[in-house]
């Protein structure tokens, strides 16, 4: 797997569920990936899909998101899919804010709803998989 994609991901609590189910829906996908995930997101996804290739961080207020900041500007992921809710107020809204001017710094492709994250995943499988038949 040394050529596995990076994929992060973040959920926001009322997006949890969502992010469970995305990751069910694409588990394929993902166990040919390695992931990483805030705390309380990753222990979700793990509890729900123990075989994934999973490392969780910090939770998200207290430095997870800024974790995966810092491995954004080291070169380590390939894409964050970042479940944001849009209608709670959040504690650390500046360490949300700067990992997505991050991804955006450096050019990573980022998902911040469902929608997009579907569109996300299938370009990267596409992609992957050309590459892996070049
Ligand atoms: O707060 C988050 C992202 O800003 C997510 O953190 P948790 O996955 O630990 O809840």
């Amino acid at each position: 797997m040394s050529d596995a994609l990076t994929i992060a991901l973040v959920a926001h609590d009322q997006k949890k569920d969502d992010m469970v189910a995305f990751a069910r829906r694409h588990t394929e996908l993902l166990s040919r990936c390695r992931l990483v995930a805030t705390g309380t997101t990753g222990g979700r996804i793990a509890e729900a899909l123990p075989t994934l290739d999973l490392t969780r961080l910090r939770s998200g207020p207290l430095g997870g998101d800024q974790q995966i900041g810092a491995m954004i500007a080291e070169g380590g992921i390939d894409a964050l899919v970042f479940f944001v809710d849009p209608l709670t107020p959040m504690p650390h809204d500046v360490d949300v804010k700067a990992l997505m001017r991050l991804a955006i710094v450096y050019d990573i492709p980022m998902a911040l709803n469902g929608a997009t994250a579907e569109i996300l995943l299938n370009a990267l499988l596409a992609q992957h998989t050309e590459k892996a038949h070049a």
